[in-house]
């Protein structure tokens, strides 16, 4: 197993190929069984089947407050003759039934009267009495073998008389990052420095999963070192996670290791993200599973959800837990590697009555596509992606009810969305504005299409100098709000000090410059395309005009780093990497709907913030926004 490299098993054949694994070597099927008062046992699996030892009522009783009566003495009693009854007893909800009774009267259906209780209506023989074992009787099965404990079962059992259980321990997973660049959560990083994000969330993964989790000391880039880490770590663990040194790297000795430690069964499964898993066990007293998990924090997680989660729910001898899944119509084209098991994060809302997903960035390092996702989607690897408004099946991370109150915004981004989604939000815990951002061109055809609520645009017509409204007409045509968000200013976002002294647009041709554009589509690629025309400058004569980024944000970053000199963008965008800024114009930013959702009450909370001076201020006191027209219809 010293080839680096990593091959493509498909995913049912590395389950496979582990499981067979892990019995040749003699893991353990099972972890043993351990007997603990009721009180404790929510969360674990039951080891055997849980019969009741009494039953419950465990005696007739009343299940009203009212009176206790024989049935056969309020027989022909009716509205027009009402029967008195002169032998019963009082009783509450939850007494025993008094012995000679069979029957209880509510206390609101009881005339007291000098001579008894005047009844309206005859009562059959138990009514509103619980009889002995109405809900558990004696040497009943109550629980079945294999069963995740939850609040209600414990209760049953107590209520049949179990005291305590016999469950599976809880899986022990041992978890050793790797790597001479990681470093504890907590520490100032030097250049090149990681912080190790990776155990306290794959640590966070197991416990949710009702494992234990140890996490060692970080271990050098060393194989011996890791193998001694790893031999340790399995002498006490079910499940032996080792992150990253999974692919093929210079340092990377994960595959390596296991070998030597016990065995590889698969290293590489054609997954995406979790590509260069290594799946093999330790040899030991027993031997224990080991899973090889890749660095990337997105790898990471999604390879303990893949591989991890089923093998610790077997340990336990339970049924995997399984997301609820649903359809939904996809807001942009999904292209997909042919070959891979693709697992897109996407954000859902529901927008002309259809659920909408939008995929998110799918790089394995972006762990914030996972923290804002809100459905996980496989592409299988025998499909190569979607088309645009394709049905999909998506595992849903956030609950429905939740979805169906996010307002889709999709588009250009502006950083008041941002603002706007965090201040709805504070003010209704119900509420997410979900944004993603395809560019003003792209927000349209979306809007078009019925893939959102609103479409974000500041896209300027060459033709007319006109913004969006243009572009409404051409695409869109009747039954179209627009309403304004905010003015904001453009600039060339520029390292701090200027060095290149660049006034404006004219400066760009400079020979030497080294220009960052923003994708075909971007609103703020069509301002400094009419800039451009606007002077004549022919814009192959741009050094680097042909460098897309598709963010305010990633334009300013690549100025920080020094990959470029200079790229039009937002005011925010150079603040947020501490740059300077050359304003070249000011723009209207609008958001652009369906009229008849104007009146959609999921909407109604949006027009309201906008409309609020405090929210003005802030919006203002970002720098580079006027807020002179938010909340204006323009259209
Ligand atoms: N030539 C090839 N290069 C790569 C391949 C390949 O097949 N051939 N696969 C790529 C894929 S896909 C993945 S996924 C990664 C897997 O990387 P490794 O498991 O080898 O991990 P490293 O290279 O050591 O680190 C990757 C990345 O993750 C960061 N990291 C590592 N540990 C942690 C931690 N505990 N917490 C947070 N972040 C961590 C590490 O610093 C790196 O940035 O390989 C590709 N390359
Ligand atoms: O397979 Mo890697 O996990 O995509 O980044």
């Amino acid at each position: 197993m010293n080839s680096p490299f990593v091959s493509d098993v498909p995913a049912a054949e590395a389950h496979a190929a582990w499981r067979e694994a892990r019995a040749a070597a003699g893991c353990p099927a099972r972890v043993e069984t351990i007997r603990v008062p009721v009180g404790e046992a929510v969360g674990r699996v039951t080891a055997a089947p849980v019969w009741a030892q009494r039953s419950s009522p465990a005696f007739d009783s009343s299940a009203m407050d009212g009176i206790a009566v024989r049935a056969s003495d309020t027989v022909g009693a009716s509205e027009t003759s009402p029967v008195v009854v002169t032998d019963f007893e009082v009783v509450d909800t939850g007494d025993p039934l008094p012995p000679g009774y069979d029957a209880v009267v509510m206390r609101e259906h009881v005339h007291r009267t000098a001579e008894g209780a005047e009844l309206h209506a005859a009562v059959p023989p138990y009514q509103h009495v619980r009889s002995i074992g109405e809900d558990i009787s004696a040497a009943e099965l109550l629980l079945p073998q294999g069963h995740r404990l939850r609040p209600v079962d414990v209760a049953a059992c107590a209520a049949a008389g179990v005291v305590e259980l016999a469950v599976r321990r809880a899986p022990v997973v041992a978890i050793i990052p790797t790597g001479d660049e990681i470093r504890p959560i907590g520490s100032e990083l030097r250049p090149g420095e990681i912080l190790d994000t990776n155990s306290l969330m794959l640590a966070a993964q197991a416990r949710e999963a009702g494992c234990e989790a140890r996490v060692t000391d970080v271990v050098v880039d060393d194989p011996d070192a890791i193998t001694t880490a790893l031999r340790a770590a399995a002498e006490n663990a079910d499940l032996v996670m080792l992150i990253a040194g999974s692919s093929a790297g210079r340092d990377d000795y994960t595959a390596r290791v296991v070998a030597s430690a016990g065995s590889v069964a698969v290293h590489g499964v054609a997954v995406r993200p979790g590509h260069p898993v290594v799946l093999g066990t330790a040899k030991g007293d027993p031997a224990t599973p080991v899973l090889g998990v890749p660095g990337y924090p997105v790898s990471a997680a999604l390879t303990f959800d893949i591989f991890a989660a089923p093998v610790l729910a077997e340990l336990e001898g339970a049924a995997p837990r399984e997301r609820p899944s649903t359809t939904a119509r996809l807001a942009r084209k999904l292209p997909s590697a042919f070959g891979m098991d693709d697992w897109v994060r996407v954000r859902l809302g529901r927008a002309q009555d259809q659920v909408v997903a939008t995929p998110l960035p799918r790089g394995a390092g972006v762990l914030t596509s996972l923290v804002r996702a809100d459905g996980l989607l496989l592409v299988p690897a025998g499909v190569e992606g979607h088309h645009a408004g394709s049905e999909v099946r998506v595992e849903l991370l956030r609950g429905l009810s939740e979805i169906n109150r996010t307002i889709v915004a999709i588009g250009s981004h502006d950083l008041v969305l941002d603002l706007a989604a965090s201040a709805l939000r504070a003010a209704d815990p119900l509420i997410t504005l979900a944004s993603s951002n395809v560019g003003s061109l792209g927000g349209l055809v979306a809007l078009r299409d019925g893939l959102c609520h609103i479409a974000g645009s500041h896209l300027l017509d060459p033709a007319t100098g006109e913004y969006t409204l243009p572009y409404v007409d051409k695409l869109l045509g009747d039954g179209i709000a627009v309403i304004r968000l905010v003015h904001r200013d453009q600039g060339l976002i520029v390292a701090p000090g200027n060095p290149l002294g660049l006034k404006g647009i004219d400066d760009l041709t400079q020979p030497d410059l080294r220009y960052v554009n923003r994708q075909r589509g971007a609103g703020t690629r069509a301002l400094l395309d009419y800039e451009l025309n606007q002077r004549g400058i022919d814009p192959t004569t741009i050094p680097g005009y042909a460098r897309e980024e598709h963010t305010h944000l990633a334009v300013a970053a690549a100025v920080a780093a020094g990959r470029a000199d200079t790229g039009l963008g937002i005011l925010a965008a150079a603040r947020a990497f501490n740059l300077d800024f050359v304003p070249v114009a000011q723009e209207p930013y609008d958001l652009v709907l369906r009229t008849d959702d104007l009146s959609n009450d999921l909407l109604a909370p949006l027009w309201d913030l906008l409309s609020r001076p405090e929210f003005q201020a802030e919006v203002e006191a970002l720098g580079g926004y006027s807020c002179a027209e938010t909340g204006r219809r323009v259209r």
